[in-house]
């Protein structure tokens, strides 16, 4: 399998090479030359595997001959192994049509486990043939951080530097990074949103000079080894309520459009997906370009879902990539006006090829509270605050065929947002065991201003040379 740059002037990598890599030098991100498919028969044979069993016949393809079987088996054996539920990523039953895929059993109590994992573990696996050491710089509006710093530190041959948004993600969220204190991981808080730390992260790889003198990698969604992996449970819970001979619609809270993305790609590769709801905060950026084809940045409002305040969705640049013929050359057009202007609008293309499979709905806060509400008193559920974005989303699905279960995906752990989950529904939920001192331990990090200068000044003087 190899992977294009969606602007078409980097040159095209392995799956080891694109892992490492992350970004691509033109700025673009890395998708596969072409999607792979599954046939139903293959599908139908995912009835009753295992999470890794599914998760081996679902990456295979993506990885080619950078690991075989076996190999590929024993990391996923390993990755998933640190999940504290035995189903991995269980569906639990709402009512006659609703679902939960609970996503947050893993080490840091949200969905970016189920990738970074195994992306730790791809890390140590392709590093130790290289004489190569890995700079990692990473955007968190919350859980990726804490996701990427569980699966890194410690390890040989890698630094990871975290940006988070200072004072804009739950005190849980911070904690689960500040506190881990090994040598290899560096917290900076930024005085500004997610979207400045991200644009910052994006800017460090294009600067020769900086990406020159250190081998930087990626642990967001813009490195596609996260979406890969992203892609295993959609496949995992739609053959679970019936697929390939029954169509299943997933309702998804997003922000950077990594976890809804991966969607996309299960259903590009067979499984047959009735819809995919789009579900955002009032950072709405993502329902207006869904809606009416305005993909323009507005102000980072903060809410109470913080890790989807987020205006510049970095993986709607891979859809209308795909959507649009895969025409690099019109996406690095329209990526530069939108960097120019902060504005782009979908094509007539982009638009009818994006409402085959998705809608999207703006859910406010009052919503998002009575959809946790409901959960709790209906289907007596805990839910944290993402993921009842996405069950008020869902909810709105009324148009969608009988007999279509609609899946919503719980991101993250109640526990990680107590005072909200507490304002909506009286109870404080109880952090998990494995957490539990969480508030007790020392917490390490650095506040910087929110410039590139003073970011990248922060990181030369820390990081190591590429070998
Ligand atoms: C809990 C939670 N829900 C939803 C999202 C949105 O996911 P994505 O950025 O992949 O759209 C995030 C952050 O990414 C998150 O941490
Ligand atoms: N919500 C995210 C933001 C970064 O998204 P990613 O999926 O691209 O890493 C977070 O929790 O940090």
């Amino acid at each position: 399998m190899r992977y294009i740059s969606t602007r078409g002037s980097a040159p095209a990598l392995d799956f080891e090479s694109v892992t490492l890599a992350g970004l691509a030098t033109d700025g673009g991100l890395y998708v596969p030359e072409k999607w792979p498919s599954l046939s139903q028969d293959e599908i139908a044979g995912m009835a009753g595997l295992s999470y890794v069993e599914t998760a081996v016949r679902v990456i295979a393809p993506f990885v080619g001959d950078a690991l075989d079987e076996d190999a590929l088996r024993a990391l996923c054996t390993q990755a998933y192994g640190r999940f504290e539920h035995d189903a991995v990523t269980p569906l639990v039953q709402l009512d006659h049509r609703h679902w939960l895929l609970e996503l947050f059993h893993g080490p840091t109590l949200a969905f970016k486990d189920v990738a970074l994992q195994l992306l730790g573990l791809l890390f140590e696996r392709f590093l130790s043939n290289r004489d190569t050491h890995l700079t990692v710089v990473g955007a968190t509006s919350g859980d990726t951080g804490s996701a990427a710093i569980d699966a890194l530190a410690g390890r040989a041959k890698v630094d990871i530097f975290m940006l988070h948004p200072d004072g804009r993600v739950s005190d849980v969220q911070r904690r689960q990074m500040t506190t881990v204190l090994a040598p290899n991981v560096h917290n900076i808080a930024i005085q500004g949103d997610f979207d400045q730390a991200q644009a910052m992260v994006k800017a460090m790889f294009a600067d020769p000079d900086f990406s020159g003198r250190f081998a930087l990698s990626a642990v967001n969604s813009i490195n596609w080894a996260r979406l890969m992996a992203q892609v295993v449970y959609y496949f995992y819970a739609a053959v679970r309520l019936g697929a390939p001979h029954r169509p299943v619609a997933f309702s998804v809270p997003t922000g950077n459009f990594g976890d809804v993305f991966a969607g996309y790609v299960a259903a590009k590769m067979g499984l047959p997906v009735a819809r995919l709801i789009v579900a955002t905060n009032i950072n709405d950026i993502l329902h207006r370009a869904l809606s009416a084809g305005d993909y323009s940045q507005g102000t980072v409002v903060p809410t109470a879902t913080p890790s989807m305040d987020i205006q510049v969705s970095s993986n709607f640049e891979r859809l209308l990539f795909d959507l649009n013929g895969r025409d690099a050359f019109q996406l690095a057009e329209s990526m530069r006006e939108f960097e120019t202007n902060r504005a782009i609008s979908l094509t007539t293309r982009q638009r009818e090829g994006a409402s085959a499979i998705f809608t999207s709905a703006r859910v406010d806060g009052d919503d998002m509270q009575m959809a946790m509400r409901w959960a709790c008193e209906r289907a007596g559920q805990v839910i944290d605050p993402h993921s009842a974005i996405g069950l008020a989303a869902a909810a709105r699905a009324e148009d969608l065929a009988a007999g279509v279960p609609i899946v919503t995906l719980a991101t993250a752990h109640p526990a990680k947002f107590p005072d909200a989950v507490e304002r909506a529904t009286g109870a404080r939920p109880a952090l998990p065991p494995r957490v539990a001192n969480l508030f007790e331990r020392e917490e390490r990090y650095t506040v910087l201003p929110a410039t590139l200068d003073a970011v990248t000044a922060y990181i030369a003087e820390r990081a190591t040379p590429r070998g």
